[in-house]
């Protein structure tokens, strides 16, 4: 019996491609999601296990690990995509924005990492895999979205400290994006502005991070590193 993969915040976009990909391949799933979108209700219908999920409080956090502890002795993989993308723009309260940056994008696949890591000893798969969805501006910041950005880059040094921690069994690494898909509500010109951001210039769609996600699992060498998904914006 092939032991799941745990995707966080599947419920919608790249999280949600990531799972239905796996699920086509048969590959057991478990899946934390906040806002019960009907994409949860077909993946549960398919035989996923969803947990509920809202990472605001080191309660919340550990309520989540306790009930994925109850519910599998062992992980293939936990992919870590949970992620909210706000800005100094949308919130004054900027020492709340930094504590919630810094709590999703990295205490929450922090302490999951460390609660988690004799689940995936225990996968009878050669290798085990952490995935940390982290973010192009790692490279330069982002004046923008500059907890954001910090927050990522938290997570992109986690990814080499779990490396080196849980080798050889478990591989860790990260994806860095950049444009991947819009929002719903992104404007015509913001569209137009961000295409131009890289050399390649197109919204490649959440397949790129599915095909990205497909090589770690399939790599037996690769860890500690980073994948760039960013159509070559570091050339522009
Ligand atoms: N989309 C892109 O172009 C890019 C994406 N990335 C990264 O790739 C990953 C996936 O991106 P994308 O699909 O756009 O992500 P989304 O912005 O769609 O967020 C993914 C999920 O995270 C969940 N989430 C947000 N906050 C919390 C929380 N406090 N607790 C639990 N779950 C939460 C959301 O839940 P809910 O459904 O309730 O909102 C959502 O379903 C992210 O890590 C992102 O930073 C990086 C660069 C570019
Ligand atoms: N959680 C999210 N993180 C990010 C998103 C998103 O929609 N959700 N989007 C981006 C942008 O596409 C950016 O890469 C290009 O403007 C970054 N992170």
């Amino acid at each position: 019996m092939q032991s799941p993969i745990l995707i966080t915040g599947a419920g919608q976009r790249i999280g949600l491609a990531l799972a239905k990909s796996l699920l086509a391949n048969k590959q057991p799933l478990i899946v934390t999601y906040r806002t019960r979108h009907n994409s949860i209700d077909e993946l549960e219908a398919a035989g996923v296990k969803c947990i509920e999920a809202d990472f605001t409080s080191d309660e919340a956090i550990a309520d989540f690990i306790t009930q994925l502890k109850r519910t599998t002795s062992s992980l293939r993989a936990i992919i870590h995509n949970a992620s909210s993308w706000d800005c100094e723009g949308n919130n004054p309260d900027f020492a709340q924005l930094f504590d919630n940056m810094m709590r999703i994008h990295a205490k929450v696949p922090y302490l999951i990492n460390m609660a988690c890591a004799q689940l995936l000893q225990n996968s009878s798969a050669e290798h085990s895999d952490i995935i940390h969805l982290t973010d192009y501006v790692v490279e330069k910041g982002s004046p923008k979205h500059i907890a954001y950005a910090a927050s990522k880059a938290a997570l992109d040094n986690l990814t080499k400290s779990f490396a080196a921690q849980l080798a050889p069994k478990v591989k860790v690494n990260s994806i860095a994006p950049s444009l991947i898909i819009f929002n719903e509500h992104d404007s015509a010109q913001y569209r137009e502005k961000t295409l131009k951001k890289s050399i390649l210039g197109l919204e490649p769609g959440s397949q790129e991070i599915v095909n990205t996600v497909a090589l770690l699992l399939n790599s037996h060498y690769i860890t500690g590193r980073t994948l760039p998904v960013d159509g070559g914006r570091h050339l522009k």
